[in-house]
């Protein structure tokens, strides 16, 4: 089901506006992260989706439906919460059996379904058990089943992977994106892990101080981002930031428009050319390798700069001239937009 948000906003009852025009699209049958900070509006926004929420202002569509009054149960959206919430009491098919129940769906189509869903989240050897017998794995794919059971419009995932421990994140953020496309239920998932967002969704909707800063497919977001707040949030390492008077002029005017900073992700810096580069002139101090990656420290006056393609062939300890790849090389202004090469650059 498609979702629309169409100029919402919303005020908290202590007259704060917190989300603010909010105007976006959720294409039927996508994943899409809910990405940002503490205190983003990642839940107010999901919060909206589900009708837990009001919006004030705007209004929200399911399809061509307006459902922007309609509460949470007449939404018929899916939810999964980071401490999963199964009932203790029930085994793990009566819990996925319990919706349908409350729905009064009939005995035998209940049973059913409920060991379909056992065996799409790949627990039908658990049904027997109770919540307390399973792994956190184990349970969150049950809440899953359980959040299905209704065949509902939307499944909306709360920071799910958050109490598990990082091997099972992993393990989990794939199933979930296999679950999701093997069902085509529009998801919306809420994390503040940029690389648990780049690996599970079709599109990354970046949220800071309740406004949209990008709304993309993950790797638009790393190679083309809005602004420095979206450069500096997607990527590990993060991106390196430079004041501009650390540049030569040749550099700036690469640029269209007033450059305040230089950003450059980390793999862009080599210490031979490979591309259309910019050069700077740098201090290495050391460069150390972790398996199969690398790390330099590196300075540009006072700054401290982070490396992963710069090999051991640099002088330590003495000024020597970098590179950056002009492809991972961004300028901003004074506000932090993104500035665009210059025409004949681009
Ligand atoms: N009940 C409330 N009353 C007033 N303000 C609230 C309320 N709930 C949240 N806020 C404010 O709304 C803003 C967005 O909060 P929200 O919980 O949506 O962010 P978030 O991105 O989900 O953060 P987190 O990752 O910490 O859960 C924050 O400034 C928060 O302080």
């Amino acid at each position: 089901m498609e979702v629309k948000f169409n100029h919402v906003t919303l005020t908290y009852p202590n007259g704060v506006e917190v989300l603010h025009d909010m105007d976006f699209d959720i294409t039927d049958g996508q994943l899409v992260a809910l990405l940002g900070p503490s205190g983003g509006g990642k839940s107010t926004t999901l919060n909206l989706i589900s009708g837990l929420l009001s919006a004030t202002s705007g209004n929200i569509y399911f399809g061509d439906k307006d459902v922007t009054k309609q509460d949470a149960l007449g939404r018929g959206v899916g939810m999964v919460f980071q401490n999963y919430a199964l009932y203790p009491h029930m085994t793990v098919l009566d819990n996925i059996i319990f919706p349908m129940k409350m729905a009064k769906v009939d005995k035998s189509t209940r049973k059913q379904r409920a060991l379909e869903l056992a065996q799409l989240v790949r627990v039908s050897d658990q049904i027997n058990k109770k919540p307390s017998d399973l792994s956190g794995g184990q349970q969150q794919r049950v809440a899953i089943a359980r959040a299905l059971a209704k065949s509902p419009n939307i499944l909306l995932l709360d920071e799910p992977l958050s109490n598990l421990d990082a091997r099972l994140r992993v393990e989990m953020r794939e199933e979930i994106r296999r679950i999701q496309k093997e069902t085509g239920v529009t998801t919306v998932f809420v994390t503040h892990d940029q690389s648990e967002a780049m690996h599970v969704a079709d599109k990354i909707m970046l949220l800071n101080d309740g406004r949209i800063q990008q709304y993309d497919a993950p790797q638009s977001l790393y190679e083309n981002p809005n602004n420095q707040f979206v450069a500096n949030f997607i990527g590990e390492p993060a991106l390196n930031v430079v004041p501009a008077d650390q540049f030569d002029d040749e550099v700036r005017q690469l640029f269209d428009g007033d450059v305040a900073t230089i950003g450059i992700r980390a793999e862009a810096l080599t210490n031979e050319v490979k591309a259309p580069a910019i050069k700077m002139q740098a201090v290495v101090h050391e460069v150390l390798s972790f398996g199969r990656d690398r790390q330099a420290a590196i300075s540009v006056g006072s700054h401290q700069l982070v490396a992963t393609e710069v090999t051991t062939a640099a002088p330590l300890e003495q000024e020597t001239t970098l590179f950056a790849a002009l492809s991972g090389v961004y300028a901003f202004d004074q506000s932090g937009q993104r500035l665009p090469l210059r025409g004949d650059h681009a």
